[in-house]
Parts: structure tokens; C-alpha cells; sequence
């Protein structure tokens, strides 16, 4: 698991109802578990907790330990510094209990005379996952303390041995790390406590998902992405505007690629809108396309594009020689179907529902959640791409894992939330996510907005009012 996992496995945990409180208990319960189990009980434990969430599982495990056993809870640090509530709310429990000594060592010089010989078990809960650089002080000199009992009392570290990855770090003799192991840590035992996740997480679709991908970086217009969509015929013109209508509130630039008569209905200044010449798109449009792709960080192909033979090549030879990240939808999706190998090599998400599924692979994703996301996961490593599959619950996967969205209501089967979904996915590959991350926020993203407007007008809503919502939605979502 990297960091980023963590934090997103936390938010999307949140978003199933678990809060931070409840894992910090488990964490703390767990660590105190342990070490009852290992050494015993109606021992002398001394706790040394910095002020982030590890000293928070330190505080929590103190508590825990106080009911049989001789406690002492060090404070490492101001506690006007604790940041987050659910520390907070423990560190003020504890100072509450009559049972539970509690000291704070606000500087090193406290630190420096502190005689621990007393303790049989230290415990370590000074720096986690959240250290940043070589430990400060008075941080440094507490691990230095603790360091002078080694072999003299028993050291348990809380998630990691505090300092790490750092050679000032605590030397302990056991860590007990949460929910997965640390393989990294060799030199001393590794005892694994489950805080309560459940698997779900693994697969589960979530606003973490979204908040990791909506990364804006530049100041300048172009730097926050640049997306190109291609679509609309003689039959649509409504598909490729929804696209790009919801993309334009995720990225800074939007160029839309249409036939003349659909970008003549098209008045929003939001878009910067090249004509293309005639009813439909074919071949002789490819030079084009491929001269405005050049200019962009992602493109969209299909909405409402059509299927006559002339759109048919256009798309072929356009895939063919095409080399950025794209996303396939709609008619483009059954143009494809007859030309899988063009995406060879390339970064796409593709975007079918259930029909357009088997258009594309010939079997119909039929049976349970798992039976469906195992056939998606089975095509996606097939075509080595991504694939959106839609439906009430969307089934997304790149082919290694697969992964399931549950926002969205039956009143988006109205005619066009399909492409607001690929313009919304082209636009999170724009702003740099692989196809798997802007997949998913996308399909969370879009299902949210959806969900909004459940709640104030029933199922009573259009596409475009799924994307205009999208501003609302990514607000509420980046703030969970
Ligand atoms: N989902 C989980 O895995 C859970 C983990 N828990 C525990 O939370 C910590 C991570 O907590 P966090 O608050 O993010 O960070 P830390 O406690 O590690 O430290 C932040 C704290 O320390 C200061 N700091 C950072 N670097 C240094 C340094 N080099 N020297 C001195 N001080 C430093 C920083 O300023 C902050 O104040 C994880 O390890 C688990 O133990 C949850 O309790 C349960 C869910
Ligand atoms: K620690």
C-alpha cells in the first residue's frame, strides 16, 4: 500500500459510514491487546505520544492498558498542537482519568533527566505514517530516551518505529502496524491489527477517488488541461455539446471537433469550436483531427458521431495514427469494435453499457457483481485498456483490479448522461490522471451530481442539468 492508498482507503471509509474515531479505537485497542497478550498484565507501561493521529492510537491504547496495568502517558510536544478531533477527543479523556499519569514534555530539557528504569514496556507513539524528514526536537530527544532502555525494558512501536525512515529512530522490539504488513522492517517483529476496514474498500468507488484527481496545478490557461472532443453527425448534435459542456467546468480548455451543422446550433462561448467541413465526419477530417490533438492533453471520440461507412474510416484512420490518452464512447464504440488492434499501446477508457459491451466482446456481462466485474477486469487485461462498463452499479477495471461505482439513480437513463460521463472522464485525463484513476472519479463524480438533483426534483432532470451540476458536485465532494 502507498500513502496515497491510505488516505484514499480513509475518505472512501468515511464515505461508508466508518469515522476516524472508530479506527483510532480499533488501532488503540489493538496495540494494547498485543501487548497485554505478549507480556502480560499488571505491568508498569509507559506511553510516549507526539500530537498526530499516531500519538492519538497511543492515547487510545493508554486507555485501554490503564483497566489492568500501571500507566503513564508522555506528551511529546504541545498539546495546544494536537491537531485532528479524534486525537483531541482522546487526549481529553485521558486527562480526565484519575488512574492514567499524564505528563506533557513540551521541550528536550524535560527530557534529558527522565529516568524510565521503572517501566517494563515502552510504547512508541511518538511519529507514523504522517513523519516528514529527520525527527525535530522535542521529538529527537525523546527517541533518544527511549533508545537508552533497549534491552532493558520492552519497546513497542505504534505503526512504525518513530523517526523511520530516518537513522535516528526508535529501536524497538516489536511494531504493531495496522490492517497490512510492512514487509520493509526486518529487524524486529511485526505484529498486523485490523482497524476495521472492510473489503468493499478494495473495489469500492469513492469521493477520495475524485479528490486525488481533480489536481490543478498551473496558473496559467492551458496548465489545468486541455481535452479535444470529437463527435456529432448529420443524426446528433446534442452528444458531443453535453460532453464538452461538462468538461469545460473541470478543465481549462475545451476544443470541440463537430460537422458544420451541428457546431452552427452551438453558441457557448465556454467552447472553442472547430467546424468540420460537411454532414458527418470522414477521412478527410483526419488531418485535422490529428493537428488539433496535438494541441491537447486528452480527447474524447464519439458522442453522437454516427455509423456511416465515411464516419467508420475517419475514426479507423484516426486511431491508427492518433497518440494520446482517449476516451471511446457511444457510435465510436461500435466503429471499434471492428478495429481493436488500433489501440494498441495506447492510454483509453472505454465507456460502453451493458449492449455496447457485447457489441465490443461478444458476451454479455450477466450474473453477480463479481461475476460482471470479473468479465470487465477479464477484457480490460484483454484489450489492455480500461474499461467503464455503465449501469446501476458501474463496474470499472484496467485489467489488474476491479473497482465498482454506486452513486447515480434511475433517472439518469435519460437520454445523454452518457456523454456528460465521457466528457467528464476525458476531462480527468486531461488534468493528467492514468485511465483508471479518471474513470473512476468520473463515473463517482457524474453519478453524484446525478444524486443532487434526486434530491431536489426527483428523477424529473436532463443531462445538461447533470452537467451543470457538476461544479456542486466536485464541491461537496473535495470537501467530504
Ligand atoms: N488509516 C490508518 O492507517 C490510520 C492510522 N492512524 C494512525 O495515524 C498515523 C498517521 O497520523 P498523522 O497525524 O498523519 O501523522 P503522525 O502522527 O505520524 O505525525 C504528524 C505530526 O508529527 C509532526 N511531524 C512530522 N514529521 C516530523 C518530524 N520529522 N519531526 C518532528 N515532528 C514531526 C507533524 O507536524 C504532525 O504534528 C498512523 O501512523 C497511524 O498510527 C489512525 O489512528 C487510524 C487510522
Ligand atoms: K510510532
Amino acid at each position: 500500500m502507498r500513502i496515497e492508498d491510505v488516505y484514499i482507503w480513509d475518505i472512501n471509509a468515511k464515505w461508508l459510514g466508518i469515522t476516524p474515531f472508530q479506527l483510532m479505537e480499533n488501532a488503540g485497542a489493538g496495540v494494547a491487546r498485543v501487548i497485554e497478550e505478549r507480556f502480560g498484565k499488571g505491568l508498569k507501561i509507559a506511553v510516549f505520544c507526539g500530537t498526530g493521529n499516531n500519538g492519538g492510537d497511543g492515547f487510545v491504547a493508554a486507555r485501554h492498558l490503564s483497566f489492568e496495568n500501571d500507566v503513564t502517558v508522555f506528551l511529546v510536544g504541545d498539546e495546544a498542537k494536537i491537531r485532528s478531533e479524534e486525537a483531541k477527543l482522546n487526549w481529553g479523556i485521558l486527562k480526565n482519568l484519575e488512574f492514567v499519569k499524564v505528563k506533557v514534555l513540551k521541550d528536550s530539557s524535560q527530557i534529558k533527566d527522565l529516568d524510565l528504569s521503572s517501566f517494563n514496556v515502552i510504547v512508541d507513539a511518538l511519529l507514523g505514517a504522517g513523519t516528514k524528514g529527520e525527527p525535530r526536537e522535542p521529538i529527537k530527544s525523546a527517541i533518544e530516551k527511549i533508545n537508552e532502555y533497549s534491552g532493558k525494558a520492552k519497546i513497542v512501536s505504534i505503526d512504525l518505529p518513530s523517526g523511520y525512515p530516518s537513522e535516528v529512530r526508535v529501536e524497538c522490539d516489536l511494531a504493531i502496524t495496522f490492517q497490512w504488513d510492512k514487509e520493509e522492517f526486518r529487524d524486529f517483529e511485526r505484529v498486523i491489527v485490523k482497524i476495521g476496514y472492510p473489503r468493499e474498500l478494495y473495489h469500492l468507488v469513492g469521493p477520495a477517488h475524485v479528490k486525488f484527481a481533480f489536481k490543478r496545478k498551473g496558473e496559467h490557461k492551458g496548465q489545468n488541461g486541455k481535452l479535444l472532443i470529437i463527435g456529432g453527425s448529420e443524426n446528433y448534435y446534442g452528444a458531443p455539446y453535453l460532453a464538452a459542456k461538462a468538461a469545460s467546468y473541470l478543465v481549462d480548455l475545451v476544443f470541440l471537433l463537430t460537422p458544420e451543422r451541428v457546431a452552427k446550433k452551438i453558441t457557448d462561448p465556454n467552447l472553442i469550436i472547430r467546424e468540420a467541413r460537411g454532414e458527418n465526419l470522414t477521412a478527410r477530417h483526419v488531418e485535422e483531427a490529428l493537428k488539433l490533438a496535438e494541441k491537447v492533453d486528452a480527447i474524447v471520440l464519439g458522442p453522437g458521431i454516427g455509423i456511416n461507412e465515411a464516419t467508420k474510416a475517419f475514426v479507423s484512420e484516426f486511431l491508427e495514427r492518433v497518440n494520446k490518452p482517449i476516451v471511446i464512447d457511444a457510435d465510436g464504440l461500435k466503429i471499434v469494435a471492428e478495429h481493436k488492434e488500433s489501440l494498441k499501446g495506447k492510454a483509453f477508457v472505454l465507456t460502453p453499457h451493458s449492449g455496447e459491451f457485447y457489441t465490443l466482446f461478444g458476451v454479455k456481462p450477466e450474473g453477480s457483481l463479481e461475476e460482471r466485474a470479473k468479465l470487465v477486469m477479464e477484457k480490460a487485461k484483454e484489450i489492455e485498456g480500461t474499461i467503464l462498463l455503465k449501469g446501476p452499479i458501474d463496474i470499472i477495471s484496467d485489467g489488474n483490479g476491479w473497482y465498482y461505482n454506486k452513486t447515480g439513480n434511475k433517472g439518469m437513463t435519460t437520454g445523454g448522461t452518457g456523454d456528460v460521463l465521457a466528457g467528464t472522464v476525458g476531462a480527468f485525463l486531461a488534468l493528467g490522471n492514468n485511465p483508471l484513476r479518471a474513470a473512476q472519479a468520473a463515473a463517482f463524480l457524474v453519478g453524484y451530481a446525478g444524486d443532487l438533483l434526486k434530491e431536489e426534483r426527483e428523477e424529473a432532470y436532463t443531462a445538461i442539468d447533470v452537467a451543470e451540476k457538476i461544479p456542486r458536485a466536485l464541491k461537496d465532494v473535495i470537501e467530504f
